[in-house]
C-alpha cells in the first residue's frame, strides 16, 4: 500500500462545506509544506485563524469572496473548469491572520500552507499575474500557470504551480528531485501534488523515488488524489485519451526551486 497517495474523503466540517484532503505535520512526513482542499456549495463559508503558517488560497474553480477582516476581495476565480486551461485568482495572506472565504457560487478551493514568522502584506493574485509557460517538446510538453514562482518575493516561503499535461505526455519530466539544501546546486523543497483529470474516469501514473531508492512508489493516481512528495524525483505520465492538471505547492528552508534531473534520464533533454 502506498504510503505518498492520499484518496479524497469527504467531511462535511462546516455547513456546505466538505474537507477532500487535509495534509499537515501530524499526517504527513512533510514538515514544510501543509495543504487543503475544500469544496463549497454557494453561500457556504469556511474561516480559519492562521498561527505561524502563511497561506495562499487558490480559487481552484468557482469564484469566492476572500476577507482578513481589513481588505475584502470578491469575484475572485476564473473559470468552472481548471481544463479550460486558463489562469485563476489566488490570495496570499499572512502569519498570525485570520480569513474568511465565502462562495459566491458552487466552489472548489486549495489552501496552501507553509511556516512562516514574518507578517507581509495580504495581496490579491490576481490570474492576469500568473506566468504563463509552454515547457517540453515531444511527449513531454506541458502548460504552467505560475502562481508564486520563486520570483516573486512577496511571500516568505510558498511556491505555488498549476501544470496541466496532454493526453500520451509526461511532465515534471525528466525527473528530477528538489531535497537537498546544497545551493546553488539544488534546493530543499517538500511537495504536494493535488490531481484532477478529464475525463474524470481517467488515472496518471507519477512515480517517487530516491536515488538509493528508500522511496521508491509507483501510484496509479485517480482524480482528485493527492500526492506527497517528501523527498526524491517525481515524474507524471499521462495515458491516452486524457488530460492531467496539477496544483504543486512546495516550500522549505529557502525559497528557491533549485532541480537536479536523474542523470540516468537527462539525455530526454538533449534531443
Ligand atoms: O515542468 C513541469 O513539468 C512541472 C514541474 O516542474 C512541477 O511543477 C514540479 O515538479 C515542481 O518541482
Amino acid at each position: 500500500m502506498s504510503t505518498l497517495l492520499r484518496k479524497p474523503q469527504q467531511q462535511n466540517i462546516r455547513p456546505g462545506v466538505t474537507l477532500l484532503h487535509e495534509v499537515n505535520a501530524d499526517h504527513s512526513p512533510l514538515h514544510y509544506v501543509g495543504f487543503k482542499m475544500i469544496d463549497l456549495e454557494p453561500g457556504a463559508l469556511y474561516d480559519e485563524v492562521l498561527g505561524r503558517t502563511e497561506c495562499c488560497i487558490v480559487a481552484v474553480t468557482g469564484t469566492i469572496t476572500v476577507s482578513d477582516h481589513e481588505q475584502t476581495f470578491a469575484g475572485v476565480g476564473t473559470r468552472t473548469s481548471v481544463f479550460e486551461k486558463k489562469p485563476t485568482d489566488s490570495v496570499y495572506i499572512s502569519n498570525d491572520r485570520s480569513f474568511v472565504v465565502t462562495a459566491e457560487t458552487i466552489a472548489r478551493v486549495a489552501l496552501c500552507y507553509s511556516p512562516s514568522s514574518v507578517q507581509r502584506p495580504t495581496r490579491l493574485i490576481p490570474a492576469s499575474e500568473n506566468s504563463v509557460e509552454h515547457r517540453g517538446k515531444y511527449n513531454n510538453q506541458r502548460l504552467v500557470h505560475n502562481i508564486l514562482p520563486d520570483s516573486d518575493q512577496t511571500v516568505n516561503s510558498l511556491l505555488v504551480v498549476e501544470v496541466i499535461t496532454e493526453s500520451a505526455n509526461w511532465s515534471s519530466y525528466p525527473p528530477h528531485k528538489h531535497d537537498v539544501d546544497m545551493l546553488p546546486a539544488e534546493s530543499l523543497l517538500e511537495e504536494t501534488y493535488y490531481h484532477e483529470i478529464d475525463p474524470v474516469q481517467g488515472f496518471v501514473f507519477q512515480r517517487v523515488y530516491t536515488d538509493d531508492r528508500s522511496i521508491d512508489e509507483t501510484m496509479a493516481v485517480e482524480h482528485r488524489n493527492v500526492v506527497i512528495v517528501p523527498a526524491g524525483y517525481h515524474p507524471v505520465g499521462v495515458p491516452d485519451g486524457y488530460t492531467s492538471y496539477y496544483l504543486n505547492v512546495m516550500a522549505g528552508p529557502k525559497r528557491i526551486w533549485k532541480f537536479h534531473n536523474d542523470p540516468d534520464h537527462e539525455w530526454i533533454l538533449q534531443r
